[in-house]
């Protein structure tokens, strides 16, 4: 997969304080990248500058190849987004709304406003005001808002804040459509770890400002595996009877006294015995394991953890 944005040194100052420093962030083409932080982390911020609302003091954005400026009206052209609460005129319709907007944009394809209308499953209700819209409603609507105009990329900002389990579970499918059936590139930001675990391909976490880390899902899972720790005085003999007489080989040495087993579907009963009725002696024998809360904490508390 390319790099559809990148951003190099981006730093922002807001009345003398660095509130963004130095972010090197990378988005793939066609992933969803979720964007993890803590309220006030800077999450906001970096997605302001990355759409022109406000101008970075230090660095450089590259989106579709180019180099975001002043100037950039077409690379804008290719993107969406909802950045902070999406602001509609209350007392138009759905529909009117999203017309204004394709006017606006110098957009002119009146089958898409319909088309994003369906997807985000408000077509029935499209001719009713907007003030009469619920907070997941007009979540959705901002998102229509945002795809009406068929963009490559996707920018969402906390877009599930405040919505109920039943919203949040609705926006996540859609957000994995976009992905999946559109192509569209999304980047969404959150403080909900549970959130961005479910959807993201990639995940950046941001702390202070600063990008702290920036993996792929798949790894920080596979970080994370949960094992059972044997702490025996006979190490070799252990490591023998493992592999000889109870046919594990997902282990690691991670000491002079020490292993960790991996493999799944196994008790600590049924490897204590199994080391016991072998003669292995057993000092301690522990399942361990941190949780992706675990591991993202201590990301954002001791800056940046690796395996
Ligand atoms: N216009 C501004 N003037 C001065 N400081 C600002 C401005 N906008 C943001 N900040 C500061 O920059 C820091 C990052 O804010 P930002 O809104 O980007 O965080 P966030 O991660 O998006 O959090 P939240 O989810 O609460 O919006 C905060 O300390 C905030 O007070």
């Amino acid at each position: 997969m390319g790099t559809l944005l990148k951003t190099t040194r981006l730093t922002k100052v807001f009345d003398g304080k660095e509130v963004i420093s130095d972010v090197d962030m990378t988005i793939r083409q066609g992933e969803i990248y979720g964007f993890l932080g803590l309220n006030g982390a800077g999450k906001t911020t970096v997605m302001k500058m990355m759409t022109n609302l406000i101008k970075p003091t230090g660095g450089e954005i590259e989106i579709f190849g180019e180099k975001l400026t002043e100037n950039s009206y077409e690379i804008l052209k290719r993107m969406g987004s909802i950045i902070e609460y999406p602001v509609f005129y209350d007392r138009l319709t759905a529909l009117e709304n999203l017309e204004l907007h394709c006017e606006y944009m110098g957009f002119h394809n009146k089958a898409a406003i319909g088309e994003a209308l369906d997807l985000v499953q408000l077509r029935n209700i499209d001719r009713k005001p907007v003030k009469d819209f619920s907070l997941g409603m007009r979540q959705r609507l901002g998102i229509a808002r945002a795809i009406t105009t068929r963009p490559e990329l996707l920018l969402l900002d906390e877009p599930i804040n405040g919505l109920d389990p039943v919203g949040i579970k609705e926006l996540r499918s859609l957000f994995k459509m976009l992905s999946k059936e559109y192509g569209i590139t999304l980047l969404i930001s959150s403080h909900i770890l549970g959130e961005i675990e479910q959807i993201a391909d990639t995940v950046g976490v941001i702390s202070e400002g600063k990008l702290i880390e920036q993996v792929p899902m798949d790894e920080v899972r596979g970080r994370n595996t949960e094992y059972i720790e044997v702490v025996t005085p006979d190490l070799n003999k252990a490591v023998y009877v493992l592999e000889s007489e109870l046919g594990m080989r997902n282990y690691k040495v991670v000491g002079d006294t020490t292993l960790r087993i991996y493999e799944r579907g196994v008790s600590q009963a049924e490897i204590s015995k199994g080391l016991l009725l072998n003669g292995v002696q057993i000092e301690a024998l522990n399942k361990k394991g941190s949780s992706l809360e675990d591991y993202f904490l201590q990301s954002i508390h001791g800056g940046g953890v690796h395996a």
